[in-house]
């Protein structure tokens, strides 16, 4: 899917445009962006994202250290796209591996301090940047790797599961999964749809239902993750992966069927719809909360 979705950016390049016209790239644009230089290894720093990259390898490697959680505020979110443009801006990097530098965590996903009590303009920002997200790792034309080297509820297992790749540390005190139903929300239907496509309709509907969280193992189990390894070994592991992926002849150029496509299509107009419906259920809540 993840393949699907890479080929349509790159043999449509009208749509890309829409998208990143509809996507949150005007919030972004200017800030303090993560600089790549031509030399062998380079190394750019936001506040909140490290990036690695070995150009003699093409392989990044994007260190998520936003204390104490990783969770995705607007202003986190901002800098990973912003991380993210760049290094797909650079043709020279083939690769991707997404990590925390956080103890024991991944990311906690969306930051729930910034998603209440905000304006309603906050609210949509938020949203938008949330949603970027998705659609610029979904879209990557980078092969993605995800180094789960902690907990990753809600976001954090969205922002896992839109990687080509998932490898977790083997620590049953950590848990994947989305959540959301255990807080009292539902899930939007792309993170459902996203899900769907890493481990099939069933153990998503089960999954969403229920709010499942689950162990390494479980996750192992239904698909959500592709290996276990030690903890220590999560990182090496991913960047091993990377190089065996980035070894096989044309991974980056796989042709593509029009199902995908039409299926990305819908996504995007369900997701447009989603955000105003978003929007405008953020500005009642907002004008409620006035009385
Ligand atoms: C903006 C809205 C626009 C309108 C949209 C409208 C509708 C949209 C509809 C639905 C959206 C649904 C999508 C939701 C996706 C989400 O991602 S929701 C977030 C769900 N996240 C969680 O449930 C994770 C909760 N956290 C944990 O389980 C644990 O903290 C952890 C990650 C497993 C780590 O555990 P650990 O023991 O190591 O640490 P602590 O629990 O002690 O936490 C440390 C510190 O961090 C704070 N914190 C944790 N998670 C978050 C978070 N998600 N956001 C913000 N802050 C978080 C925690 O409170 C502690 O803080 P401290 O007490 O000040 O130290």
């Amino acid at each position: 899917m993840k393949m699907a979705l890479r080929a349509c950016l790159r043999t449509k390049p009208g749509l890309t445009a829409l998208l990143s016209q509809l996507s949150c790239s005007g919030h972004a644009a200017a800030r303090r962006a993560p600089a790549l230089v031509a030399q062998r290894s380079s190394s750019s720093t936001s506040q909140k994202i490290k990036v690695d990259f070995d150009q003699s390898s093409g392989v990044a490697v994007m260190h998520m250290q936003s204390p104490p959680v990783n969770s995705l505020s607007l202003e986190f979110l901002t800098d990973v796209c912003i991380a993210l443009e760049k290094l797909e801006m650079d043709k020279s990097c083939r690769g991707l591996v997404v990590t925390s530098s956080q103890p024991k965590v991944f990311s906690a996903g969306l930051d729930i301090l910034d998603m209440y009590g905000k304006s309603p303009e906050h609210c949509a920002e938020f949203w938008k940047a949330v949603q970027e997200m998705w659609l610029k790792f979904y879209g990557s034309n980078m092969i993605t790797i995800a180094a789960v080297n902690g907990s990753s509820p809600a976001g954090g297992c969205l922002l896992s599961m839109t990687c080509d790749y998932r490898i977790m540390a083997d620590n049953p005190r950590y848990s994947i999964g989305l959540n959301e139903t255990k807080l009292g929300i539902v899930a939007p239907f792309w993170f459902k749809d996203t899900m769907v496509n890493t481990v099939g309709h069933r153990a998503t509907e089960m999954a969403l239902q229920l709010g499942l969280l689950y162990s390494p193992a479980e996750a192992l189990k239904i698909g959500l993750v592709d290996q276990l390894v030690h903890e220590d070994q999560v990182l090496t592991t991913a960047t091993e992966t990377m190089t065996k992926w980035l070894a096989i002849p044309g991974i980056l150029n796989i042709s593509y069927t029009c199902h995908f496509f039409h299926l990305w299509c819908c996504n995007l107009v369900c997701t447009i719809c989603s955000c105003v419906c978003q929007v405008i259920a953020a500005k009642k809540i907002h004008l409620s909360q006035d009385f």
